[in-house]
């Protein structure tokens, strides 16, 4: 079960890799949501933050924090955001919360990215959390054809758009053994727009609560 007080702690621990003068890459979620709380006592000594969804954009502007766009900024010291699930080597399955994508942007735009949860999102292998990915709306029968045939039991998560005007299949009934190499698989398949495992890129840090992983 998810817990309240970790998240909020590791939101509160992950300001201190805040420098002054920094563009803040923002992710999005439950966690992050303490972090901006936090980040709004800084937001004098920072130029601003690139955020990854609406909903995040909406939490910054309404404290006063300056959101920036990515294109403008270029590449960014530092991105945190939460996730669904953390393995030991810091790989990531993200995207509950339908961000995946934007998430995904900024985290390679990002020279370090700082992962905050609380300890019921550690696994040692990753799946039992359903992945989401995100597909173009015509591509949804399709990419769920491709994972069956890859073992997996496709949900397609009706009602829900992304940011992007797109759709997400979450894929049940994976133990995925090789992250890296799914991800490059399913990169591979035309409409798929982002898959929600950050394993070509973990995460650099891992905050489970205020504890570094
Ligand atoms: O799309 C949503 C994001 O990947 C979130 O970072 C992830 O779902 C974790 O959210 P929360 O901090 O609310 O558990």
């Amino acid at each position: 079960m998810s817990n309240a007080n970790e998240k909020r702690q590791a939101g509160e621990a992950a300001i201190r890799y805040v420098e002054d003068g920094a563009i803040v890459g923002v992710g999005t979620g439950s966690t992050v949501a303490y972090f901006i709380d936090a980040l709004a006592d800084l937001k004098d000594r920072i130029q601003g933050a690139v955020s990854s969804s609406e909903q995040s954009t909406a939490h910054l502007k309404r404290l006063g924090i300056p959101v920036l766009d990515l294109n403008a900024t270029g590449p960014l010291s530092l991105y945190v955001d939460g996730a669904d699930e953390c393995d030991t080597h810091k790989r990531l399955i993200k995207g509950g919360g339908a961000a995946l994508t934007r998430e995904k942007i900024v985290a390679e735009a990002s020279e370090k990215f700082i992962c905050i949860i609380d300890s019921s999102k550690q696994v040692d292998l990753l799946g039992k959390f359903p992945l989401p990915i995100e597909v173009i709306p015509m591509a949804r029968s399709l990419i769920g054809r491709e994972i069956v045939k890859r073992g997996g039991q496709p949900v397609w998560r009706d009602g829900v758009v992304t940011d992007n005007g797109n759709w997400i299949i979450d894929v049940h009934g994976w133990q995925i053994v090789d992250p890296v190499a799914l991800e490059n698989d399913l990169n591979q398949l035309p409409g798929i727009v982002a898959v929600g495992l950050f394993a070509r890129r973990p995460a650099d840090v891992v905050l489970v609560g205020d504890r570094v992983m």
